[in-house]
């Protein structure tokens, strides 16, 4: 390995990347877009994890409102809540230092009035210091995206898939196919032309998630939307292989955390059971 080829934090230095700064920023991301890079993201909740991702060079965090599920236990994203986010999101800010961090609106934040919208990214911005909301709905919040861009918060747009539509899209659907493919693209013509600093697209047809890169001038973020997508986003627990059960198609598993605590919890047990742990070196 060259010098030239020692990993850094923001990867090998293979992959055509411009320095990066000390804090990832939007204009960070907008270079990838218009040199043709990549960039990741992860879901974070919680400071190890954010940290340990924030090492690694992950260049953005979310917090997801998928924390319902994935930490607090609900059926769907549609019970968590704006304080609830707030106590995840600051825990990961005190956690990472590099990454851009981006926090979900939970449902039921923003959909009265942009006044709301605002408000809710306020208390996200100021109480846990994320440096971006993300937003779930297409066109018809275009005017949501405007007023809070004027406020100076950056928003970040998430159409294609909803979940917190799940019940009105009646499901985990794909979104977009056939002749619904135009109204994603304009979804994402509008809220871009209205401030959105980026467009997250979820389980949208290749084509389709390509079509909207092409369409739009700003960095695009896609899970289930194919390869054309500047950035690439997952569940850290799916990532890494800690739930149960079958994952969604768009899921790469690049660990099996599960079968690791699994295996340390057990050996623990077992140790206190059989009286080996504690032994006299961690005893006083
Ligand atoms: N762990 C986790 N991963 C996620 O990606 C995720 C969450 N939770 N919670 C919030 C939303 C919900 N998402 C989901 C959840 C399940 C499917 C799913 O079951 N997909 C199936 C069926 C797709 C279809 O019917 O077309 C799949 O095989 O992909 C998709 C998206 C994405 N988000
Ligand atoms: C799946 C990603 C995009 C998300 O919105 C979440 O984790 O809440
Ligand atoms: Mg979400």
């Amino acid at each position: 390995m060259t010098s030239a080829e020692q990993p850094t934090p923001y990867g090998t230095g293979k992959a055509a990347s411009p320095v990066p700064p000390k804090r990832v920023r939007i204009s960070y991301l907008q270079q990838l877009k218009d040199s043709g890079g990549k960039f990741a993201m992860l879901t974070a909740y919680d400071q190890y994890t954010a940290a340990i991702f924030d090492e690694a060079g992950i260049e953005t965090l979310l917090i997801g409102d998928s924390a319902a599920n994935n930490v607090m236990g609900h059926e769907t994203t549609l019970p968590i809540t704006l304080d609830e986010m707030i106590v995840f999101a600051k825990s990961v800010s005190s956690g990472a230092n590099r990454a851009l961090i981006v926090c979900d609106l939970p449902f039921g934040s923003y959909e009265v009035s942009p006044a709301q919208a605002i408000a809710s990214s306020v208390r996200l911005m100021k109480e846990a210091g994320v440096q971006a909301v993300k937003m779930e709905g297409g066109a018809h919040y275009a005017d949501h995206v405007r007023s809070m861009t004027a406020a100076g918060i950056p928003v970040m747009a998430h159409i294609g898939f909803t979940p917190q539509s799940e019940h009105a899209l009646g499901g985990y659907k794909v979104q977009g196919r056939g002749d619904a493919a135009q109204a994603v693209v304009d979804d994402a013509v509008a809220l871009t032309e209205a401030g959105a600093f980026c467009v997250l697209m979820e389980m949208v047809p290749a084509e389709v998630a390509a079509a909207v890169d092409a369409a739009v001038p700003v960095p695009t973020i896609g899970i289930g939307a194919g390869s054309a997508t500047t950035g690439q986003v997952l569940v850290w627990q799916d990532m890494a292989g800690l739930g149960a059960g079958k994952a969604p198609r768009f899921v790469k598993t690049y660990a099996d955390l599960r079968t690791v605590l699994s295996t340390a919890a057990r050996e623990f047990a077992d140790e206190v059971r059989t009286g080996v742990f504690p032994g006299p070196e961690h005893s006083f």
